[in-house]
């Protein structure tokens, strides 16, 4: 350990730096547990330092006080004389962490290096989306990588329009084992959407998020759905189809592990009124949003006539539920509904720099936090999704829904 820190530090420091950060063996006092996957991260941000280009010495100065504070705890040596400059710059800044625990400051030189190693040259090391790619999607491109399970919507030609599945064999079955294979899955983007959060809640990915391909997160239920009509006839259509809302809007209810939206651009209707049931939003300053239901003469899905109203106030949930009113990004964000706004220029560096941070947080432990956090509502959300995906039912069958929607198919109208 002494000679990995000294190796990072004789790439940077004069030699006059040197002898002080030949530093013991780790002393860890935490669960077995966690201090092996914490040694572990903390070792490997080690030898990654050591790769990085000269950050600069304000860094350098941090990722040595988080050094030494991860090491040896709170500043224990004599100040510096005045004239010192190197070493008291060094001193000050270890002494500034004052008691942050030993696995916190581990923690943070983990993030630190994380955070530089993806901004400097990670362009290079990483593998092309291809050779990442799962196979069996037809809708989505879903990858695997640092703990991350990444799902995006891909039918940018189309502003990733979610299709439902009709004409296909196989099901998502809720309480089944099924998982996709080549041959067999769906390729509408209603299901691929429950069969790769169903992958993702079982694989061993710490976080998942859905995103959105091209300029689109995405434009909402595909309104072309409505023109695939059963010999049954429109009733038994709007019977299924508010059988697979349900079954859709329940995978997020129940979905185990924190799910993050990285929001890339506008995003419309269903892909909305899911957002209340994500963990953390990040938007693009590209992106609006936009739950246009009365227009379409149809009702609100995806519990977000409960979890609306919870998040921004009814006032204000009324005035893009029944009114539908489009939000920028930064008004998103100042009700509440997103998380963090960043600029449309950083946004994808920033935001996957961020999350690879998150994803080496403890996973049980983001697992309980989050079931903490929403078990005691999941039986209500069921209810309410439930409710919704009736009236809904009702909603497809009117002269108001069908009116809208040819509108919009024979090109009069558009959002
Ligand atoms: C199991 C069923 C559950 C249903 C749940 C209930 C869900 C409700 C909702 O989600 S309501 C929201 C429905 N979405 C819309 O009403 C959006 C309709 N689209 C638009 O108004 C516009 O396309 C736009 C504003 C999103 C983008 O406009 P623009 O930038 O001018 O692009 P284009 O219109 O040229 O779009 C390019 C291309 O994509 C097709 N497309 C876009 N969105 C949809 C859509 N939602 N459904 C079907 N097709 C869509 C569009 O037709 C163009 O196709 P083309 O190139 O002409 O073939």
């Amino acid at each position: 350990m002494a000679g990995a820190a000294g190796r990072v530090v004789r790439r940077w420091y004069p030699s006059v730096l040197r002898s002080s950060l030949q530093v013991p063996a780790l002393q860890l006092h935490m669960s077995k547990t966690a201090m092996r996957a914490s040694q572990k991260d903390f070792e490997s941000a080690l030898s990654q330092v050591k790769r990085l280009k000269d950050p600069g010495n304000e860094v350098k100065l941090k990722l040595y006080a988080l050094y030494k504070q991860a090491t040896e705890g709170p500043c224990n040596t004599p100040k510096p004389g005045v004239f010192d400059l190197i070493n008291k710059a060094k001193w000050d800044a270890w002494n500034a962490l004052g008691s942050l625990p030993k696995e916190t400051a581990r923690q943070n030189y983990v993030d630190l290096v994380s955070g530089l190693s993806s901004s400097s040259d990670s362009s290079s090391q990483v593998k092309p989306e291809a050779d990442r790619k799962q196979p069996g999607y037809e809708t989505l491109v879903v990858t695997s990588e640092d703990s991350i399970t990444k799902i995006m919507m891909n039918r940018p030609a189309k502003k990733n329009a979610i299709t439902i599945q009709c004409l296909r064999v196989h099901k998502y079955q809720p309480s089944s084992s099924f998982s996709p294979t080549h041959s067999d899955v769906p390729s509408e983007m209603y299901n691929e959407i429950m069969l790769a959060l169903k992958a993702a809640s079982k694989d061993d990915s710490a976080i998942t998020v859905l995103t959105g391909n091209g300029d689109y997160y995405s434009s909402g239920n595909d309104l072309s759905n409505f023109t695939d009509i059963p010999p049954e006839g429109i009733e038994e259509k709007a019977k299924s189809s508010a059988i697979l809302l349900r079954d859709f809007v329940d995978c997020f209810i129940d979905f185990p592990k924190p799910l993050i939206a990285v929001v890339n651009g506008p995003a419309v209707g269903i892909s909305v009124t899911i957002l209340g049931l994500f963990d953390t939003v990040y938007a693009s300053s590209r992106a609006t949003f936009h739950t246009p239901f009365s227009h379409l003469g149809q009702s609100p899905e995806g519990c977000s006539s409960y979890t609306f109203p919870k998040i921004m106030g009814p006032a204000k949930a009324a005035e893009m539920l029944i009114f539908g009113k489009k939000l920028t990004a930064a008004e998103a964000c100042a009700q509440g509904l997103v998380t963090e706004v960043f600029p449309d220029s950083t946004f994808q560096k920033e935001v996957w720099t961020r999350l690879k941070a998150y994803s080496k947080l403890p996973p049980n432990a983001m697992r309980i936090s989050k079931q903490v956090i929403r078990n005691r509502e999941k039986e209500k959300l069921r209810a309410i999704n439930a409710e919704e995906s009736r009236a809904l039912q009702e909603r497809w069958l009117s002269d108001e829904c069908t009116n809208a929607v040819m509108n919009f198919l024979t090109r009069k109208a558009k959002l």
